[in-house]
């Protein structure tokens, strides 16, 4: 049977941007992309496609109270906390203060930085401290993990405690470019290890009953798993 995926090329890719997701990009966010293109890690920055998905899930849910693994200099961050009310708080945690800091002023620009409570850490121990005040369990509406692949798993036991019933989690790379379908001879060395971290991450999340779950092929892939019980 004929494949029904659509993405057959990079030009259809470049459509989809133009047409549908720069047009509608947010002004700060659009100067952030640009500020990180300049960064010599600029390939880990969150895809503006998926991007627009992950904004459109943080309004249909209303989300206020938030946790993202991975801010690097801070695409998703900003999205989330232009998407969020005022009130609204995120818990964004990094190994790395410096990549934060590279598009701060942006963010200070935006007028959001009074959201965000930057936590400059391994992010499985705050995970911990957060589940150790009984308060925080579901008491979060959305999250967003962008950072180890090897720790996917566990952020998912703790996000599924402290995300409510009926909030979501989306965690990102979850195709690990294209790697996840390929066979192990053919995928490049450096794509080795995460492909199959992210394989053994992408069956256990299908298997998990605590969540309905859309892996959508947008970016390097997304994983959205809105917690059901
Ligand atoms: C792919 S980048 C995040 C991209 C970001 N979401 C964006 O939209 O630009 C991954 C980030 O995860 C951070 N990271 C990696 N391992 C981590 C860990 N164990 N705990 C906390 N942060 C980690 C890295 O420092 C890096 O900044
Ligand atoms: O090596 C990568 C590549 C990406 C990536 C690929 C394609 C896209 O459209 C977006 C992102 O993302 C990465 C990432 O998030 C990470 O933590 C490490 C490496 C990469």
């Amino acid at each position: 049977m004929e494949s029904k995926g659509l993405l057959r090329s990079d030009e259809l890719y470049e459509y989809i941007l133009e047409t549908s997701v720069y047009p509608r990009e947010p002004e700060p966010l659009k100067e952030l992309r640009h500020v990180t293109e300049q960064h010599p890690r600029a390939i880990m920055a969150t895809a503006p496609d998926a991007g627009q998905l992950i904004g459109m899930l943080l309004q249909l849910v209303n989300a206020r109270m938030t946790i993202e693994v991975g801010v690097f200099t801070g695409y998703s961050l900003l999205l989330t906390a232009l998407s969020i009310p005022e009130d609204g708080k995120i818990t964004a945690i990094d190994l790395n203060r410096e990549s934060y800091e590279f598009g701060l002023p942006i963010i200070r620009k935006a007028g959001v930085e009074h959201k965000i409570d930057f936590i400059e850490s391994e992010a499985l121990p705050v995970l911990d401290q957060l589940l150790k005040h009984h308060d925080n369990e579901g008491s979060f509406d959305f999250a967003y993990v962008d950072a180890d692949k090897i720790n996917y798993q566990n952020y998912h036991e703790r996000l599924m405690k402290l995300v409510k019933v009926g909030g979501i989690v989306v965690y990102d790379n979850t195709l690990w470019g294209g790697s996840v379908a390929m066979s192990d001879k053919d995928t490049p060395e450096n794509r080795k290890q995460g492909r199959q971290l992210t394989i053994e991450f992408n069956k256990f999340v299908a298997e998990d009953d605590r969540a309905y779950i859309s892996h959508a092929p947008l970016g390097d892939g997304i994983t959205i798993c809105r917690r059901i019980v």
